[in-house]
């Protein structure tokens, strides 16, 4: 399918204005794509599942072509749990009960998760690309604009995602790596897109 045309720009179905900052930021011009806030239900299940069939609700939904990610966070200590989801667990519970469920464990291991889906239109089997990355839990620090940024500490850096500067955590998080499998799909596929459909 080398060089297929795409009619449509993707559109990339988020309703969480942080991930679609940290997107563009990622991708820059590489993938020229729009944006719809849509709030998409909430799958229970595997993350490869959940986000394959996010993006097959959102192709519907968008008639074109869709890019969607679900995102993880998995503490080892509880065999991957919260997981997909940490959602919930973070608007009820927040940072401290976050902490709390790892209390009675030495292991404060964890990995963020992000897993893309790209389905090229409805109908159409949606592709996944992973990226995760190996962190700890730790108690909240840095500023608390993006999800649980301030209790996840990277291996190998002393701040937490929320302390460090978003153009670093950009080039080591979960996202950026799951981005990588994206770009490096659409240019081994060749997409091309037609410059008039874009904005
Ligand atoms: O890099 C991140 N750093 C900190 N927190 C994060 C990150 N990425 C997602 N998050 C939060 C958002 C949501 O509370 C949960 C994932 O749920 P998730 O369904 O993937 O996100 P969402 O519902 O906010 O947006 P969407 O409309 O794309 O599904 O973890
Ligand atoms: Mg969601």
């Amino acid at each position: 399918m080398k060089g297929l045309v795409l009619s449509r720009p993707v559109t990339f179905v988020t309703g969480n204005a942080k991930k679609l900052e940290e997107v563009r930021a990622i991708l820059g011009h590489s993938i020229p794509f729009n944006s719809l806030k849509l709030d998409l239900p909430e799958q229970q299940g595997e993350p490869e599942e959940i986000s394959r069939e996010k993006a097959r609700l959102a192709a519907i939904q968008v008639n074109g072509p869709v890019l969607v990610e679900d995102t993880c966070l998995c503490f080892n200590a509880l065999k991957g749990l919260p997981g997909p989801y940490i959602k919930w667990f973070l608007q009820k519970i927040g940072h401290e009960g976050l902490n709390n469920l790892l209390m009675a464990y030495e292991d404060k291991s964890a990995y963020a998760l992000c897993v893309f889906s790209f389905a090229l239109g409805p109908n159409v089997e949606p592709v996944t690309f992973l990226g995760k990355t190996l962190g700890k839990i730790v108690p909240p620090r840095g500023p608390n604009d993006f999800g649980w940024d301030p209790i996840f500490q990277p291996d190998g850096y002393e701040q937490t995602y929320a302390e460090m500067p978003k153009e670093e955590k950009n080039k080591i998080s979960h996202r950026y790596k799951a981005l990588d499998m994206v770009k490096s799909h659409f240019a081994e596929v060749g997409y091309k897109f037609e410059t008039d459909s874009l904005i």
